[in-house]
């Protein structure tokens, strides 16, 4: 290792608060119970068990074009979603606890369903070439940015679509991070590729003092515009549509972010990201990279990580970032490695 490397596993000093929704997981683990679970969400069936025990009689009247809600709540019981006491069903004092991650659940369920009928056919394709898998693989079609980039009604529900997804998954993942990293003293913040601005809003939520600017593509600056409308911190998180590898930056920053941007790139652009990120900096600023690292294929894939799987090939370890920073004159690097529902690291670059 090149940079002044110092590697923590610091899953131990997780907030358990923070990291409370990985109890999803289990939950979305089989293809069988995430189907059962996605039903019972989509058609009111957990909120109605939930709000009050059902009796048979009561379901059928609820649910008069079901007759196999039994079956579905017995499914669901034998994965610890639901009990049955004295014939009412209610929800398990565990599944309880997930109640307020009930968006995260939904979007977990979505995204392995909208993939998993494109591994079914082309799985053989996707291990032998993977860009002609892309090619083939509807699921492509969602991650449209080509569309991001002129503002239309069209070109903003289309970016909708996809972007509920990474927007549910950092509104989690952002609050570890923002429990995670020390950002006292930093006051104007750069979050390139920062989507809807979840990111931004979790570290401003965390850091009182932080100012953000989120720089994207112009539609999905609009879709993030609408999402943090309502939010108390918007009014320190601003949009700067631009492509970040090309068009001029805000300048003297105190902290730049990417996170779940670089690896959906090669290694070229990340050095040109990393690169453009650096100008920006005032001098004692610090870029911070955070990204999953490669699932651990030790263990079998849960259905809820078929998304991972997808993308597992472009999540890099922590030295591969760790390189160009150095390259780029980073003497002063850290790395964080903690496990969320896979591994996962920031990489903390400062210039002494
Ligand atoms: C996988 S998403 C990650 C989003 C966000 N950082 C998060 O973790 O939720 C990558 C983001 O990078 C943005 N992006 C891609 N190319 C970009 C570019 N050249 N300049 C600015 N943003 C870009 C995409 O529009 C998208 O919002």
């Amino acid at each position: 290792m090149h940079s002044k490397a110092l590697c923590s596993d610091s899953s131990s000093a997780l907030h358990n608060n923070a990291t409370d929704y990985l109890r999803v997981e289990q939950y979305v683990a089989d293809f069988v119970t995430a189907q059962a679970l996605y039903t019972a969400l989509k058609i009111d069936l957990i909120d109605a068990v939930g709000y009050k025990p059902h009796s048979e009689t009561m379901l059928n009247k609820a649910y008069p074009e079901y007759e196999a809600c039994p079956m579905l709540l017995e499914q669901l019981q034998a994965a610890g979603v639901t009990t049955k006491e004295e014939g009412y069903w209610k929800l398990s004092e565990e599944f309880k606890k997930c109640l307020p991650y009930k968006d995260l659940l939904l979007a977990k369920l979505e995204f392995a369903n909208l993939l998993a009928p494109d591994l079914l056919q082309h799985y053989e394709l996707f291990l032998k070439d993977l860009p002609a898998f892309i090619q083939q693989a509807k699921v492509f079609e969602l991650f449209a940015y080509d569309r991001c980039f002129e503002v239309t009604e069209d070109n903003i529900q289309a970016t909708r679509n996809w972007m509920r997804f990474t927007t549910s998954l950092t509104r989690y993942e952002g609050r570890v991070i923002a429990k995670q990293v020390d950002l006292k003293g930093s006051q104007k913040h750069l979050d390139i590729g920062g989507n809807s601005g979840e990111f931004a809003l979790q570290l401003c939520k965390a850091n009182p003092e932080l100012r953000s600017t989120v720089v994207d593509l112009p539609v999905v600056c609009e879709v993030g515009k609408q999402h943090l409308c309502d939010e108390p911190e918007a009014n320190r998180i601003r949009f700067f549509a631009a492509d970040a590898l090309t068009d001029p930056l805000p300048m003297q920053q105190d902290l730049v972010t990417f996170k779940s941007i670089l690896h959906d790139w090669p290694i070229p652009a990340c050095e040109r990201f990393i690169s453009r990120a650096a100008e920006t900096l005032a001098p004692e600023g610090q870029i911070i990279i955070c990204e999953r690292g490669p699932l651990n294929l030790k263990k079998t894939v849960p259905y809820g990580l078929l998304p991972m799987l997808l993308f597992n090939r472009s999540f890099r370890s922590a030295e591969q970032y760790l390189k160009i920073l150095h390259d780029q004159g980073f003497k002063n690097c850290s790395v964080q490695q903690f496990e969320l529902e896979t591994p996962f690291f920031m990489v903390i670059a400062k210039r002494n």
